[in-house]
């Protein structure tokens, strides 16, 4: 089962994701004779096996449902078996774009933790690219592993059992990118300087949930002659569609201001008194909206909520850029 690729129809040994709602899902491997059931009903996997991804698969006892979905990176991220605090799609999107991500690009990240990272960035960088994945918790080692063989990106992702902020990542002019979520990120930053290629320009983010790290991260970040140094926080802001009348501020008050010169009644008491005729049909939804003057729009919910960590991002110039001096009075 890759999740590099795409198939049509589930096979046995597949992983699919069972979608009950956006807040419940499970990822589950297909195997002969085994059931899958929830508080709706059971799903037999010898009756999954054959349908295509994606497709809606009712229960025996005809009372339940669920999507059977194509695993992604983006799915895995919300099912995957948590072994660390891991990162969200959000700050994951993010980084991706600002450590310029794409296919052929070779990165390091460390520590591997549950891989939640680690599968979205072997997609981005899939199938050149290699990403270096450094983790000194020897069973989340073998656990991410066998993870990342199984899911297809055995080929892309190296593993290295090490402590990095201890013994480096011993690795010399390969990395175009950088990515740290570790408790003391400064203590990589020398190592990571080398690792970079010294032929050009790279990036490096480190992910810290406290402001203290921040700030040690950018003095060691500064001290090694990274430039650029720039932090941000990742909010999702959410928003919801509703429904709100359309007013023309200025044709309202003009049209105020002639019905009182005119001695009539506001447009509000009219409106108001208005009864449907005995025989008239009772309106419609849009004869509704139309007579209302509503209009749909997006409203943005008061608070923003769901801080995880801060993202810390410099770049790197090669040796060779750091020593070039500008001649202010060379006009090109
Ligand atoms: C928060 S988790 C990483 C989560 C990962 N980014 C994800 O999205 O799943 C941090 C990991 O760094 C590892 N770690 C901490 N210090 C380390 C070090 N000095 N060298 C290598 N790994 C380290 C921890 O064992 C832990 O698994």
């Amino acid at each position: 089962m890759s999740f590099r690729g795409w198939k049509k129809y589930i096979e046995e040994g597949d992983l699919v994701i069972v979608y009950m709602t956006r807040e419940s899902m499970t990822p589950i491997f297909m195997k002969k004779g085994t059931i899958f059931q929830n508080r709706f009903g059971v799903y037999k996997h010898d009756e999954i096996i054959g349908k295509e991804y994606g497709s809606k698969f009712v229960s025996s006892n005809y009372k339940g449902f669920v999507y059977l979905l194509h695993p992604t990176p983006e799915l895995w991220t919300l099912v995957l078996p948590h072994r660390t605090q891991i990162l969200y799609i959000a700050d994951i999107s993010f980084v991706t774009t600002l450590l310029d991500m794409k296919p052929g690009v070779h990165v390091i990240e460390s520590g591997t933790g549950s891989g939640s990272f680690s599968h979205s960035i072997a997609r981005t960088i899939a199938p050149t690219g290699r990403l270096y994945s450094f983790e000194y918790h020897q069973d989340r080692v073998s656990l991410a592993q066998t993870e990342f063989n199984n899911h297809g990106f055995g080929d892309i992702i190296k593993m290295h059992h090490r402590d990095v902020c201890k013994d480096g990542f011993q690795m010399k002019d390969q990395v175009n990118a950088v990515f740290l979520d570790l408790p003391a990120p400064w203590d990589a930053v020398a190592s990571a300087k080398e690792a970079f290629k010294q032929d050009r320009t790279g990036k490096i983010c480190c992910f810290s949930p406290c402001i203290e790290q921040v700030a040690r991260s950018v003095a060691a970040l500064d001290e090694h002659g990274f430039i650029d140094i720039t932090m941000y926080e990742c909010l999702i802001r959410e928003h919801t569609v509703a429904p709100i009348q359309k007013i023309d501020f200025a044709e309202a008050i003009k049209d105020a201001r002639s019905r009182k010169t005119q001695g009539l009644a506001s447009v509000d008491s009219v409106v108001k008194k208005r009864k449907l005729g005995k025989d008239e049909p009772f309106p419609t939804a849009e004869e509704v909206e139309e007579a209302a003057n509503l209009m749909l729009v997006s409203r943005a919910l008061g608070e923003t909520r769901g801080h995880t960590s801060y993202l810390t991002f410099a770049t790197f110039l090669p040796p060779t850029a750091t020593s070039v001096v500008v001649d202010d009075n060379d006009s090109a």
